[in-house]
């Protein structure tokens, strides 16, 4: 993911990412107080239309107020509908509770639908404005740091089902992003953490000097030094370069899932409870695996698997199967959950796999046995 160069920005600078589809392309903006500028940038998008704003019960009760009042100002109508916080609204009740609230509210296909809070809020209002009146155009404003760097960028939109993640979607881009890192500072640390596992991402995926960085700085972004800001654009600038090179994933964006068979798996097993596992938890164990799966296989250097797992862990993100509260199911528990991942090939599993830090790859047709043979080493390893 050879990504446009990012500059560690000045104190309070802005940055902006491009994400370079065509007709369709987009700016992601970023920075401390990015925020003032939602009135006057969504009141060029739609002029005198009306946003219809998707945000979570925590968010709303945060920034909801700021954000309708600046919407306003900027001459817009804006209408609300807020969703429980957590994955468990990332489904078909609230799909269509929003949905259908938006066209109580009369949202036309030339207004707009903003996407206010994390990944949970950006994927089940991104779908459904993929799917209102074929399609009204999508603002997100990230508001976790996992949103930031990685779910209000690059289409995918959608919801759960008991069946296994995001089942149920579409890929919807966004017209534009605001990431404000302001809006960070009251985000818990465990969801910081959570976050962060998918910025390690990048670097273990195809950037070894940019795990290094991570390894230096990843107190840093959750303290809110310019780190932050540094970590949130070089994401975005990674995640847009895959984006526009493969927008739909035909091809490397597989890339962008170390991490998630197995993570998928384990939040679906985990009944997408928070209180036993998030997103950016299950990524965590899903990459140390990855990376020991790869090292038993001989693809790895052994060390380069414990580097990993030791930072994951340092920075007080699980690694292991054991460290899902109340079990992370059996072998054929995790083997039949995988069985659903959107990468599956005519049946035949599909892992993003690594020669070591910064060189992961597509790997099809992986043998299930070696994984469940895998997976049980994994399950009795204290
Ligand atoms: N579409 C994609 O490309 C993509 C990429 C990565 C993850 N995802 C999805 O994103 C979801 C995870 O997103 P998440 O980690 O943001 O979880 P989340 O949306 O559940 O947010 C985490 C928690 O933080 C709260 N919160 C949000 N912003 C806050 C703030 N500024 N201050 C205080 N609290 C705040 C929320 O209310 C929630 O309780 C998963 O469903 C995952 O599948 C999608
Ligand atoms: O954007 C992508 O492509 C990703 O894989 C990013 C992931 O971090 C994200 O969790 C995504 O939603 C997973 O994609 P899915 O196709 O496995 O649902
Ligand atoms: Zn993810």
């Amino acid at each position: 993911m050879t990504s446009p160069s990012v500059r560690p920005a000045e104190a309070g600078e802005a940055h902006t990412v491009r994400v370079a589809l065509g007709e369709r392309a987009y700016d992601i903006r970023i920075g401390r107080g990015v925020t003032a500028a939602v009135g006057p940038e969504l009141a060029t998008l739609a002029p005198g239309g009306t946003v219809a704003v998707v945000t979570d019960t925590t968010v709303e009760g945060l920034y909801g107020a700021a954000v309708r009042s600046a919407l306003e100002q900027a001459g817009l109508r804006c209408t609300l509908v807020a969703v429980p916080a957590g994955e468990g609204a990332k489904g078909w009740r609230e799909l269509e509770r929003i949905t259908e609230a938006m066209l109580a509210a009369k949202i036309e296909r030339g207004d707009l639908v903003l996407a206010l809070g994390g990944g949970v809020v950006g994927d089940l209002a991104g779908f459904a404005a993929a799917i209102l009146r074929r399609g009204v155009r999508l603002v997100q404003m990230p508001t976790t740091l996992l949103a930031q760097v990685d779910s209000s960028v690059g289409g995918k939109t959608g919801i759960n089902s008991p069946h296994g993640k995001n089942l149920v979607g579409a890929f919807h881009q966004p017209s534009l992003v605001i990431a404000d890192t302001g809006l960070l500072d009251t985000l818990s640390e465990r969801e910081f953490k959570a976050g962060y596992a998918e910025v390690v991402k990048y670097g273990l995926i195809d950037d070894e000097p940019f795990f290094n960085w991570c390894e230096a700085h990843w107190a840093g972004i959750i303290a809110g030094t310019d780190a932050r800001e540094y970590a949130v654009a070089r994401s975005c600038a990674a995640k847009a370069a895959v984006v526009a090179r493969d927008e739909t994933e035909t091809g490397d964006r597989a890339l962008l899932n170390l991490g998630h068979t197995f993570g998928h798996a384990l939040e679906r097993l985990a009944g997408y409870d928070p209180a036993r596992l998030v997103h950016g938890e299950g990524v965590a164990i899903g990459m140390a695996l990855a990376f020991r799966f790869s090292a038993s296989l001989g693809l790895c250097p052994g060390q380069d698997a414990q580097r990993v797992a030791r930072h994951l862990a340092q920075v007080g993100l699980p690694t292991r199967l054991q460290d899902v509260p109340g079990g992370a199911g059996s072998a054929d528990q995790l083997l039949d959950a995988m069985a659903q991942d959107k990468k599956v090939s005519r049946g035949a599993l599909t892992f993003i796999l690594a020669r070591g830090i910064g060189r992961s790859f597509i790997a099809k047709g992986v043998d299930p046995a070696e994984v469940r043979a895998f997976l049980a080493r994994e399950l009795t390893t204290a």
